[in-house]
């Protein structure tokens, strides 16, 4: 039987135990989204209602929308505004650095900070007038930069925007909903919330993060399973390893729905509203050959965190709990593909003084968790080390009447990641050598056929190499 993946884990020495998953800010309903939305800083119910000064924080995140539009967009709409928006990008320049000291006594002050400053980034890097030196390096003002930076190393989360804040941290109920208390009681559902905040204002870009949401409040079962299954002991305990088989059924539905969730994205995002409106905010420092320089900041502070993506589902840490419950093996990625994105996103830098070869070869599933919060990456790194974990595998490899729910299990994720390799080429590899993101969706454009042969693409080289490892993980 080929149980490679299972095996790998066999070198781990270090063994631990899972502590109770609120203590790695995992509900019981949501998961890895938090139970109530978070409050807006200076907010009047928030804890830090007295801390005016963050206002100016939230104030210029809500004009945001209505003074900026993208570089790249030359339409009339975004040429009238240039002017607006270069008096929005001073004001930043003009404001003081505020310290997030008082932010630090509360952890959803510190959440919703790195919301509105990551946000306020993007706006700014990607709306600033058309550099008159394209290779110049993009400054991000001191007052942006120095604070992201504090709240990013206190949340242990990288200073750029993050699925965290597209998705996890980027939502509100509607009014006449369960008011905060209420959530001890009843959970949030996906009908009870909307995306607060959104840079294209299109119904896509809501939809594109309420399909990801979805999928993370179905991702709350699977962690509830991964915890019944990791509560005991599996090896030589028949009830144990009855609940085992039970659980890996059960795993293998809900891969299945959340396949069917995600693919509902073809019916509500159009790829080109993705690919040209919505995408090009999502950018990171490097993206273009543009490396992104943090004002005020010390380069120690930065030193774990240069060439950002931007937010990615690679970032969803249900997808990673799942890899690591399964023993899907990334690391025979071979080197090449994290450069392979690097060069896909556009940068590769030809000098190579400035080029990291160990940051090279870590591969691209262990680089998304820098973008995950700590506690999140906690958790994986946890689970994946844990007693529980290698006593599972241990009963799997043994255990023949476990091959096939395992099998079962793996199979339907290999389904999701061949379905998602359809929706990455559907929405980004045909669009992705057709100009440089510009908004003018022409008739060519719309009548774009998916490029025929998208194998040789970096991007689905990388994605495929995903699809390669949970291959290699089913049992044979
Ligand atoms: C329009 C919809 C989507 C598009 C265009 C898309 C595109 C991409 C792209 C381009 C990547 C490569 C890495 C990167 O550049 O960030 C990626 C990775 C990834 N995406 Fe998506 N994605 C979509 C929806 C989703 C959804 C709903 C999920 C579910 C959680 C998801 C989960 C992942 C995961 C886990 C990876 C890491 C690679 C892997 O595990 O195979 N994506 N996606």
């Amino acid at each position: 039987m080929t149980t490679s993946g299972l095996h790998e884990d066999s070198k781990v020495t270090s063994r631990a135990h899972l502590r109770p998953l609120a203590e790695y800010d995992i509900d019981p309903d949501t998961g890895f989204l938090p139970r109530a939305p978070l409050p807006r800083l200076a907010d009047p119910s928030s804890p830090l209602k007295h801390q005016s000064e963050f206002l100016i924080w939230e104030k210029a995140l809500s004009l945001a929308p209505e003074v900026l539009r993208l570089t790249s967009d030359h339409s009339p709409e975004a040429v009238s505004m240039r002017e607006e928006g270069e008096v929005w990008r001073t004001a930043i320049c003009s404001w003081p650095v505020l310290s997030i000291s008082p932010l630090k006594e509360d952890a959803c002050m510190l959440r919703r900070a790195h919301v509105v400053l990551a946000w306020l980034v993007h706006y700014y890097v990607h709306s600033l007038p058309s550099p008159e030196q394209p290779q110049s390096n993009l400054v991000i003002p001191a007052a942006l930069a120095v604070p992201l930076v504090g709240v990013s190393l206190a949340l242990g989360i990288a200073p750029v925007l993050t699925f965290a804040d597209t998705v996890l941290w980027n939502w509100d109920v509607y009014h006449g909903s369960a008011d905060e208390d209420d959530y001890v009681q009843v959970a949030p559902t996906i009908n009870d919330i909307f995306f607060t905040h959104s840079f294209s204002n299109t119904q896509d870009e809501t939809s594109f993060y309420a399909v990801c949401a979805a999928c993370e409040l179905l991702g709350a079962q699977i962690l509830q399973i991964i915890k019944k299954c990791t509560m005991k002991q599996a090896v030589n305990d028949l009830p144990a390893i009855l609940a085992l088989a039970d659980g890996l059924e059960s795993l293998a539905e809900i891969i299945g729905e959340l396949t069917t969730l995600m693919s509902s994205m073809r019916d509500q995002v159009d790829p080109r509203v993705f690919c040209f409106k919505i995408r090009p905010w999502f950018g990171g420092s490097g993206i273009n050959g543009k490396e992104w320089v943090y004002q005020g900041v010390a380069a120690r502070d930065l030193k774990t965190c240069q060439n950002h993506s931007g937010p990615s589902g690679g970032q969803s840490s249900v997808i990673h709990a799942l890899d690591i419950f399964l023993g899907i093996n990334h690391q025979c990625q071979h080197n090449g593909i994290y450069a392979e994105r690097k060069r896909f996103l556009g940068f590769i830098r030809t000098d190579s003084a400035n080029s990291n070869q160990s940051k090279e070869s870590t591969n691209f599933m262990q680089r998304m968790r820098q973008y995950m919060p700590a506690k999140h990456r906690a958790y994986l790194e946890d689970l994946e080390r844990s007693s529980e974990l290698a006593s599972i595998r241990t009963a799997i490899e043994q255990m023949s009447e476990l091959h096939g729910p395992y099998n079962k299990a793996v199979q339907a994720l290999i389904h999701f990641r061949n379905r998602h390799l359809q929706i990455a080429c559907r929405y980004v590899v045909v669009f992705k050598d057709r100009g440089n993101g510009s908004m003018a969706i022409t008739d060519e454009t719309a009548q774009v056929k998916p490029v025929k042969g998208t194998g040789g693409n970096h991007l689905s080289l990388l994605l495929k190499a995903g699809r390669d490892a949970t291959c290699r993980t089913m049992i044979k």
